[in-house]
């Protein structure tokens, strides 16, 4: 990628879009496009069409998605499916058509078999049943990566496969009905340290297992894996280290300086037990993350605050 090479960002304004276009303007990238959905609804195909003709992108960061937690995944499993299917759809084929050279499309750990070994390796995708609570959603994931391998094999298209991890960071999902974990935590915990109240209502039991990778790691990857990776196959980005859902919870209420009890509703779902990436890939290719789960969380809170 050249400084002047035109690149677009899909879902510019989302946690891992706005990551991904910071990184690019300090790395001196000039040339950068990007649209909200209000001004270009990436389902709506001959708008898409439309874009590519007159833009013609030379990269594309495909950060466009239906993305929520485990409740909301739960809660509305035809938009999660159709939405994520028509994006991606309309974005990997008219990059195609239009002549796009690399195009670079983001897959889940959530996508992964429920019990696949950990910590899991690319390989063990599609290797078992998925977690129900998510498997519309991965089920279009997983349709946007073979779609991506299929544009390659017959067309020759440049189009990569990343498997983040959980990611967490400035500009994420804050609402208590469609947010994951860890942005969920750090408002509760602000909000009951605020209110004086008694206690905080972690979901679940507390025992699944996660592993949290900042967004600003995820970009500086996902830049990395655009200049330096040309294969179909997937590739997990992660930590390699993860932590149970009380142990966050016990660390965001020490972060936040909140004296009150954590209770579990364990009426709420677990979830996957365990999703801890495999890394060596990645690590083999040379890329490394930096930033650390404690640092990482303090200065998420301070965005929070300003924010
Ligand atoms: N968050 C996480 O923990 C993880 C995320 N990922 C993947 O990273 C990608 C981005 O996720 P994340 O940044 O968290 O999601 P966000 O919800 O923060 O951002 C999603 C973005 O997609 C845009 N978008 C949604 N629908 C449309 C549409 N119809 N047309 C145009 N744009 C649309 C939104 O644009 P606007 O704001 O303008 O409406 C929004 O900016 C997804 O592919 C997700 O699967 C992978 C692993 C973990
Ligand atoms: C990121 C990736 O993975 C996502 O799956 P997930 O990791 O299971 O999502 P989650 O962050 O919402 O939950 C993680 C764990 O945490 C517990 N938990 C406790 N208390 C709260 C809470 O207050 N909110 C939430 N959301 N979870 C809570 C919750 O019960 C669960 O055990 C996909 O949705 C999909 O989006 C995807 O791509």
């Amino acid at each position: 990628m050249q400084p002047d090479e035109r690149i677009f960002v899909a879902g510019h304004r989302g946690l891992v879009g706005a990551a991904i276009l910071r990184q690019l303007k300090t790395e001196g990238f000039k040339n950068l496009i990007f649209r909200s959905s209000r001004e270009l609804d990436l389902r709506d195909r001959r708008a898409v069409e439309a874009f590519f003709e007159q833009e013609q992108p030379a990269y594309v960061f495909l950060a466009a998605a239906k993305v929520g937690g485990i409740l909301a995944n739960n809660r509305y499993p035809a938009e999660f499916i159709c939405d994520n299917l028509h994006i991606q759809t309309n974005v990997i084929d008219a990059a195609y058509r239009g002549g796009v050279k690399k195009l670079l499309f983001l897959g889940s750990s959530c996508i992964y078999p429920k019990y696949a070994p950990q910590p899991i390796k690319e390989e063990s995708l599609l290797t078992g049943p998925l977690e129900p609570t998510n498997e519309w959603y991965a089920v279009a994931k997983i349709a946007g990566i073979k779609m991506s391998q299929a544009y390659r094999r017959q067309y020759g298209f440049n189009a990569i496969s990343l498997m983040p991890t959980n990611l967490y960071g400035p500009g994420d999902n804050f609402d208590f009905k469609t947010s994951h974990v860890l942005p969920a935590l750090i408002r509760k915990f602000h909000e009951a340290k605020v209110a004086c109240a008694p206690e905080v209502v972690v979901w679940g039991s507390g025992t699944p297992r996660r592993e949290f990778l900042h967004v600003d790691d995820l970009a500086d990857a996902a830049i990395f894996l655009m200049r330096h990776y040309n294969e179909g196959e997937i590739i997990n980005v992660g930590t390699g280290k993860d932590i149970t859902i009380a142990d966050l919870a016990r660390l965001i209420k020490e972060i936040v300086d909140y004296s009150g009890e954590i209770v579990f509703d364990t009426s709420k779902p677990d979830g996957t037990p365990r999703k801890l990436l495999d890394t060596t890939k990645l690590t083999q290719l040379g890329w490394q993350p930096k930033i650390d789960l404690r640092g990482g969380i303090a200065s998420t809170y301070k965005w929070f605050l300003e924010n």
